[in-house]
């Protein structure tokens, strides 16, 4: 039997080519562009698919997330994801992936086209020669040679900004806390504050994303410190700029001109920017060529497919990145760190602390974050029903436990290690794995006593006093129980110290067994577990 083909529904305008990717690559697709202004017939119907392709008019809210049933990723054709409820997404295990670079030139193209527009009002210009004017007169622009431009975000366009103003022959200075020296004398621009960026520069350009510390980063405030005569150019994202506060700037003549791309509201039918001379706007349009649309919608389908076929993940912006190499290599250590957590959360019966999971060996050397994410999903989910890879994280952070990492070299007699250590309300239990030959996980120690025993569906564990005629008594009370034992884990930390047993069994245990076999002398504990 074939498995059923992967379901995506592209939800805005994105170009064909998104189309063909996924028919190439065995996914069945549904176009529906103007969908996304539809919420709630996107809301009726997302349930049906296992991915949805976007661009910025589609609003992936929780109430859309809450109907998407089997959603499993959402691809954003582009860079900005401020439209996906990124930490609902995340609580309902669904990646949100976007394309990081496909779309930067364009953008960049954009925000100097603008500023070129402003410097000439061109946009002015060309409606009054066209109406038949010819205003020779009234026209009087601003040369760019030699003006300083102030980047503010000097990140992937931002750079590309700043290295076209170099090219211009402008002085370049930029303000962003997260750009090293390094790269600024890189890209030949000065590093410096955001105050003095306001009183040097004659032409701003916002790169940054909107965040609460970049929303109104030019407020009314920081336009009132700004040069007299500036222009500044918005090409990122609407609420960077207190949009009444630059229409006073506009109005009294201390602002020159704008130029925007984005607004608080979009679409943006009605603003308090329109209408105003020296104001240039258009509808979104950075990303909007021909090349940028095909990089991204290409990118989009490709990084879709191959999660949903192959599991590799790229571009996430709630996952670390698995490329299809690594997804194989990475799956029985998954399926392990998985194992190792679900032990732990069945026996687990106290609110959880901390998590501490030791990587050793060749495991060290892979993706452990997302190994984390499995054990941590493994532990959470005999509490918690709806609980995946990408949803552990978050959820175990909600709830205030702590978890930790270690990697380090193999120690013992494992080329790779996963040991895991939870902490509770009442105690600390530790379990440790590893991955044999043909990719079997197994478990090889718990709480530090040496077992060796794969996990099976059905299986008991107990804890008890070493001392002698328990396993007699344990298998006779089985046996009459009409259990068939299949496999019989022991092992102990010293003779007549602690002793375990992890012992795979047919069928489930009836609780009368269970009961009878806590009664026996020097039992601790017994528990059914069951690992699918
Ligand atoms: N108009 C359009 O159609 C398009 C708009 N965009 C938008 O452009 C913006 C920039 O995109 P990228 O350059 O790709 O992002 P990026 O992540 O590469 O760069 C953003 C930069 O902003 C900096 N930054 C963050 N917080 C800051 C703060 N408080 N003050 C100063 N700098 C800060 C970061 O350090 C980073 O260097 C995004 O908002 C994106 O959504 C992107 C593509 C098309
Ligand atoms: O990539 C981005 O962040 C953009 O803003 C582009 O938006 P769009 O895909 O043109 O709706």
């Amino acid at each position: 039997m074939t498995a059923k083909a992967p379901r995506v529904l592209i939800s805005d305008a994105l170009s064909p080519a998104a189309v063909q990717i996924f028919r190439d690559r065995g996914v069945d697709v549904d176009f529906q562009p103007d969908l996304g202004k539809d919420k709630d017939r996107l809301a009726a119907i997302i349930g049906d698919y296992d991915g949805l392709a976007i661009r910025s008019a589609t609003k992936v809210t929780a109430k859309i997330l809450e109907n998407a049933k089997n959603l499993k990723v959402i691809g954003r054709a582009g860079i900005g994801v401020d439209n996906v409820d990124i930490p609902a997404a995340s609580s309902r295990g669904v990646i949100v992936m976007n394309t990081p670079f496909g779309n930067s030139i364009t953008t960049a193209e954009h925000a100097i086209a603008l500023m070129f527009a402003l410097a000439r009002e061109i946009p002015a210009a060309d409606a009054s020669t066209q109406a038949g004017k010819w205003e020779k007169n009234r026209f009087m622009g601003v040369e760019i040679t030699g003006k300083t431009l102030g980047v503010i975000g000097c990140g992937n366009i931002g750079a590309i900004v700043a290295e076209r103003g170099v090219g211009l022959r402008m002085k370049v200075i930029a303000y962003d806390p997260f750009l090293s020296p390094e790269r600024a004398l890189d890209l030949g621009v000065e590093k410096v504050e955001l105050d003095e960026l306001l009183q040097r520069a004659d032409f701003i350009t916002l790169h940054t994303p909107l965040t609460d510390k970049t929303r109104n980063i030019l407020s009314a405030e920081a336009l009132a410190k700004a040069k007299k005569g500036v222009r500044i150019i918005n090409c990122a994202r609407g609420g960077l700029v207190d949009e009444a506060a630059l229409r006073a700037a506009l109005d009294s003549g201390h602002v020159a001109g704008a130029a925007f791309d984005v607004f608080v509201e979009e679409p943006a039918k009605d603003n308090v920017l329109f209408g105003h001379p020296n104001v240039v706007c258009t509808p979104h349009l950075g990303a909007a060529t021909t090349e940028a649309q095909e990089n991204v919608a290409l990118q989009v389908a490709e990084q879709m497919s191959d999660y949903l076929l192959r599991g590799a993940i790229q571009n996430a912006v709630n996952f670390p990145s698995i490329t299809a190499e690594e997804a194989p290599k990475l799956k029985p250590f998954i399926e392990l760190a998985e194992k190792l957590g679900s032990f732990a959360g069945q026996l687990t019966e106290t609110g959880l602390k901390s998590v501490h999971i030791t990587y050793e060996g060749a495991v060290a050397g892979l993706k452990v974050k997302a190994l984390t994410a499995s054990a941590i999903a493994g532990l959470l989910r005999p509490m918690l029903q709806d609980v995946n890879v990408v949803s552990a994280p978050s959820i175990a952070r909600e709830r205030g436990v702590v978890i930790e990492e270690t990697i380090r070299e193999a120690e013992g007699e494992y080329d790779a290690l996963i040991t895991l250590s939870v902490t509770t309300d009442t105690q600390t239990r530790s379990v440790a794995g590893t991955v044999f030959a043909g990719g079997r996980p197994r478990i090889v120690a718990i709480k530090e006593i040496k077992v060796d025993a794969e996990l099976a569906p059905s299986m008991l564990y107990v804890s008890n006093e070493d001392k002698p005629g328990f396993i007699g008594r344990f298998a006779s009370i089985l046996g009459e129980a009409g259990v068939n034992i299949a496999t019989f884990a022991l092992g102990r930390d010293r003779p007549g110290g602690s002793a375990i047993a992890l012992v795979e069994v047919d069928g489930v245990v009836p609780e009368k067994a269970i009961a009878a076999v806590k009664d026996i002398a020097g039992v601790k504990q017994v528990k059914s577990l069951s690992f699918a």
